[in-house]
C-alpha cells in the first residue's frame, strides 16, 4: 500500500483520490482554498452531485500533515496556482517523494509547463506527468480510461503503475514530458473552438475541418517547443482532444458553447464554475507560437474571438482564413 498526497481539492484531484483510495492506497488531499472540509469529511464534494466519497480518502488543510509520510506527491491544482502551491508544501517535501503534475497548463512569458515548474522547485526530486483523456466525472465513477504517463526515471513509471494497478486504467510510458502536457494545454484550446462552432449549429463536416486544422496547429507548435511528433497522436494529445471535443462534462467546450451563444468572457467562465484551462494557456500558446515563428491560424482565430475582434456568429469565415494560408 503507497501513502499518496493529492495536492488540490478540485473535480480532478478528487476523483483521482477516490480511484486511488479504492485501488488500495493510503490517501490525503491537501485541500489550499477555503473549501468546506466538513462536507467534504461527510462524503459531500459540489461538483459530484449525488456521488458519496469513500470515508478512507481523508481531505485535509494541514500542510505538514498530509505530507509528512507521502511516498507520492500529485500536484492537481489549476496552473494558476501552481507556483502559490508550490511555495506552500516547499518546506514539507522530501527529496524521496515521487512529485507526479497532473496539470494542463502553459505558464505565460517563461513558456514553462507545469512539470518544469515543479521541477525547478525540486531539482532533487523525480518529477512525472499523467495527462490524457481523463473526464473526472467518468474516473471517480470507476469507468474504464487511459492517460499518457510521462518521466524519464523508469521507478517511478513502475511506482505509478502500482499505485494504480487495482484502478481500470491503461497507463503507456513515454519520456517525454515536453510533448505530453503541450498536447494537454493546446487541445483545450481547440476545444473551446469547438464549442464556439457547436453552438453556431455548423455541421459535422465543419467541425471536422476545425478539429483537424486545429490538430495542425497544436502538433507544429509543440513539436516547435520541443515535443516528439509521435507523442501528439498518442493519448496525452489526440486522444484528449477527442475526450474533450467529445464530452458533455468539457469546461473548455461548455466555455466555448456560452461564448458562442454571445455571453462574454467574464459571465461565461462565471457560469462554468470550475478552471477552463484553454483560457490561461492562450497566451502561452501565442507567444510561443511568436516566438518560434509558427503559423497557428485556428488557435488565432479562436483568440480573435475571445478577445472580441471577431463575432462567434462568423465562426464559419475559418473557411476563408485557411483558405489563405495555401
Ligand atoms: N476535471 C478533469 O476532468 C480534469 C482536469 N485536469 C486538470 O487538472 C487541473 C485541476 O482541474 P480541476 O480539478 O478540474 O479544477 P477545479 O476547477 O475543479 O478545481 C480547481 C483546483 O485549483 C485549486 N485552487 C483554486 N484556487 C486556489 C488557490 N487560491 N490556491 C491554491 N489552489 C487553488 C483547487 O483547490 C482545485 O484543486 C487543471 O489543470 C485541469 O486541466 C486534468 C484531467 C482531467
Ligand atoms: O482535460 C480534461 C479531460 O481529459 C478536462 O477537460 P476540461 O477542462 O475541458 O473539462
Amino acid at each position: 500500500m503507497l501513502k499518496i498526497t493529492v495536492i488540490g481539492a478540485g473535480s480532478w484531484g478528487t476523483a483521482l483520490a477516490v480511484i486511488l483510495s479504492k485501488a488500495g492506497n493510503q490517501v490525503k488531499v491537501l485541500s489550499l482554498t477555503k473549501r468546506n472540509l466538513i462536507s467534504l469529511r461527510s462524503g459531500y464534494h459540489p461538483n459530484f452531485e449525488g456521488l458519496l466519497l469513500p470515508k478512507e480518502v481523508e481531505f485535509t488543510q494541514s500542510v505538514e500533515d498530509s505530507l509528512v509520510n507521502a511516498d507520492i506527491v500529485i500536484f492537481a491544482v489549476s496552473s494558476k496556482y501552481l507556483r502559490p502551491s508550490i511555495e506552500v508544501v516547499k518546506p514539507f517535501i522530501k527529496e524521496s517523494q515521487l512529485l507526479i503534475s497532473v496539470i494542463k497548463g502553459l505558464e505565460p512569458l517563461t513558456l514553462l509547463v507545469p512539470s518544469q515548474i515543479i521541477q525547478e522547485a525540486f531539482p532533487h526530486n523525480s518529477v512525472a506527468v499523467l495527462s490524457g483523456p481523463s473526464h473526472a466525472e467518468e474516473v471517480i465513477k470507476g469507468e474504464p480510461f487511459g492517460m499518457q504517463l510521462a518521466s524519464v526515471d523508469l521507478r517511478a513509471v513502475e511506482l505509478i503503475r502500482k499505485a494504480f494497478n487495482k484502478a481500470n486504467v491503461y497507463l503507456p510510458a513515454t519520456d517525454d514530458l515536453i510533448g505530453t502536457q503541450l498536447g494537454g494545454a493546446l487541445k483545450n484550446i481547440i476545444a473551446i473552438g469547438y464549442g464556439i462552432a457547436l453552438e453556431q449549429g455548423l455541421g459535422t463536416n465543419f467541425y471536422s475541418m476545425l478539429v483537424t486544422a486545429g490538430m495542425a496547429d497544436l502538433r507544429n507548435l509543440a513539436v516547435a517547443g520541443g515535443a516528439a511528433p509521435e507523442t501528439l497522436m498518442g493519448l496525452g494529445g489526440l486522444g484528449d482532444l477527442i475526450t474533450t471535443i467529445g464530452s458533455p462534462y468539457s469546461r473548455n467546450r461548455k466555455f466555448g458553447q456560452l461564448l458562442g451563444s454571445g455571453i462574454s468572457v467574464e459571465k461565461a467562465l462565471q457560469q462554468v464554475g470550475m478552471v477552463v484551462e484553454g483560457v490561461n494557456a492562450m497566451e502561452g500558446a501565442l507567444e510561443l507560437a511568436q516566438e518560434k515563428q509558427v503559423s497557428i491560424p485556428v488557435i488565432n482565430f479562436i483568440n480573435n474571438i475571445i478577445k472580441k475582434r471577431i463575432s462567434p456568429t462568423k465562426m464559419k469565415g475559418l473557411v476563408q482564413l485557411l483558405k489563405g494560408t495555401y
